[in-house]
């Protein structure tokens, strides 16, 4: 994680060396990053996939960072993330793991180094925590294989790290959604991803857990993609963040470029005061009760998403700029 707004921020400590069973050293999670490059990403559906629910999407990770995928609901962010972790496959364009295509990548091995969280994933059904999240050590292992000392080690660290070593013994499906969630980072977590891509992590998380979450992803040495809601805890935590509207990347960069007043009136059509922090140096968004000029700009701008959208891409006007055009890096 880079620091860039003169942030009071500590890196996270990383983790100790477990119980016994390895050190960081032999290769845990925290010492896997990869690099990732979206390269003019569509998915389309539809007629000849010709209405496209993400647009020609360049994002890039560097190894190690964390990147916030943010924006309008139903902008795309779930479904470039699901290109992103291999349940969608593109319709054009490339996603490159430390340049490599991914799409040339078998399940297994794409498995090896992509995790994910999807937003809101059901699953576990009948299953303790612990046998859940040993599960997410299946991509290192041949299908014959049991849990050795070394994945117990890995689970039990994992679930340390997310808080859920009481859970440990409860059944998934018994779980609040704040509990689940953590469980399902823990799954991922020992899956030693160089890519972590979690959709909504902070979903259900009371306050102290969406901080705690957001910590432990970004002091992990792996490369994350976020999609976020929250846009102070985006800036707090983000190395870069993408917004998206409409399937396009309109704005890209360090969060004190991309968080702007004029952004969130565009984008969200939300009047809002952006500052930066005293106590953490991170742009903070304090929304404001809308004007009516802003309220009629959001209606506006709303009602041209939604031609646009039933006009399909192609007539997509000129508010809607493409990323090359937009994107400030
Ligand atoms: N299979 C599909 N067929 C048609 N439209 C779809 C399909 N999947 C998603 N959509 C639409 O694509 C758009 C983008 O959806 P997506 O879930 O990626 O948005 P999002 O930014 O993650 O939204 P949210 O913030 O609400 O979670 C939405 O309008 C959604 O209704």
């Amino acid at each position: 994680m880079t620091v860039t707004t003169g942030t009071q921020r500590q890196p996270e400590p990383g983790p100790g060396p477990g119980p016994g069973q390895h050190t960081e050293a032999e290769g845990r999670t925290a010492n896997r990053a990869a690099g990732l490059r979206a390269l003019k990403v569509s998915y389309g559906v539809g007629e000849r996939a010709r209405h496209l629910l993400v647009d020609g999407v360049d994002l890039e990770a560097a190894p190690g960072e964390t990147i916030g995928v943010v924006g309008p609901n139903g902008s795309g962010k779930t479904t470039l993330l699901r290109c992103v972790y291999g349940t969608l496959s593109p319709t054009s364009g490339q996603l490159l793991l430390d340049g490599r295509d991914m799409t040339g990548m078998s399940t297994k091995e794409r498995a090896r180094s992509v995790a994910a969280v999807p937003q809101d994933a059901g699953g576990g059904f009948g299953l303790t925590v612990q046998q859940a999240v040993a599960m997410g050590r299946s991509p290192h292992k041949r299908f014959w294989e049991g849990d050795t000392a070394r994945d117990a080690a890995y689970v039990r660290e994992a679930l340390e790290r997310t808080g859920a070593t009481e859970l440990a013994e409860r059944r998934v499906d018994e779980l609040s959604g704040g509990e689940r969630q953590r469980v399902l980072v823990a799954r991922a977590l020992v899956q030693e991803p160089a890519l972590l891509v979690l959709d909504e992590p902070t979903n259900h998380l009371d306050v102290r857990y969406q901080w705690e979450l957001l910590a432990l992803v970004d002091g992990l040495a792996a490369t994350s993609v976020l999609a976020l809601h929250d846009l102070n805890l985006a800036a707090y935590f983000c190395d870069r963040i993408y917004v998206l509207d409409a399937g396009r990347v309109v704005k890209g960069g360090p969060p004190a470029e991309v968080l702007t007043e004029e952004m969130l009136a565009e984008v969200y059509g939300v009047r809002a005061e952006v500052s930066v922090h005293p106590a953490t140096g991170a742009p903070t968004v304090v929304y404001l009760p809308p004007t009516a000029a802003v309220r009629a700009k959001s209606v506006r701008a709303e009602s041209a998403r939604a031609e646009s959208s039933q006009a399909g891409p192609s007539q997509a006007g000129p508010s809607q700029a493409g990323p090359s055009q937009a994107v400030h890096r």
